[in-house]
């Protein structure tokens, strides 16, 4: 099931399941790169399983729920078109809004790749400046258009490199060729995803233990005083 949510992101409202219960599990998730890299040809894909060659520049959030081993997953996408590095305001509510982050470059294309490393940082170092819980937004990264490797300026050792380097995961797929690779890119990210919010929860669960024991603590210091 495909749903347009919001043409204005950041408007949009959670989706629901057919039985009016709210989802499962649910994962906004913000597709960043240069521009032509393939960004609304991968959400397409991944929305339609079609490739249609040629797409609009209408920066939306879109809606679909799939099932992922037995369990409903629904995917808020935020497509950008394609945001420059330097429009701060635009890049600031991405961060805030994400769960999570597909960055794509084109494999024929090094600045667009170049533009990943960028964001990768901007993305790590933002999100733990402005969050108490040092665990960071999962990142995919994905070198899109494989089908055009005779035209290759990025090899996939470095795609692969910066991947692990910054702790992303890494995917080289032609959204043209095929639907799998994209396919795989979403569900490892969603991975990613709800490992991520187990970790923010395990925590924040230390943190709350920490915060009673504390506070037991500092109440029989105080009694042993009076
Ligand atoms: N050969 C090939 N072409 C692709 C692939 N993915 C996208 N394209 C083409 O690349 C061009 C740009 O694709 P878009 O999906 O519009 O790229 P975008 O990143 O959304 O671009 P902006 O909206 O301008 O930022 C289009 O002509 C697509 O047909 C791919 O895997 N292989």
């Amino acid at each position: 099931m495909v749903v347009r949510v919001s043409r204005r992101p950041g408007h949009h409202q959670r989706s629901r399941t057919m039985d009016g219960n709210p989802p499962k599990f649910e994962a906004n998730i913000a597709l960043l790169g240069a521009e032509n890299v393939g960004k609304s040809a991968l959400t397409v894909r991944f929305l339609t399983r079609r490739f249609i060659g040629e797409y609009g520049d209408i920066e939306s959030i879109y809606s679909h729920c799939d099932t992922i081993d037995g369990r409903e997953i629904c995917f808020n996408i935020w497509d950008s078109v394609c945001p420059q590095l330097g429009i701060a305001d635009h890049n600031n509510k991405q961060l805030q809004w994400a769960d999570g982050f597909i960055l794509v470059y084109s494999i024929c294309d090094r600045a667009s790749f170049t533009a990943v490393e960028q964001q990768v940082q901007r993305i790590r170092q933002a999100r733990v400046s402005s969050s108490k819980c040092p665990v960071s937004a999962p990142i995919v990264v994905v070198g899109n258009k494989r089908d055009l490797r005779h035209r290759r300026t990025v090899s996939s050792e470095e795609g692969r490199l910066l991947a692990l380097a910054a702790d992303c995961g890494f995917f080289e797929i032609s959204a043209a060729e095929n639907y799998h690779g994209v396919l795989l890119a979403f569900h490892g990210l969603a991975d990613l995803i709800r490992e991520t919010r187990a970790l923010k929860k395990g925590a924040a669960g230390i943190k709350g233990i920490v915060r009673s024991v504390s506070a037991v603590f500092g109440r029989r210091r105080s009694e042993a005083q009076d």
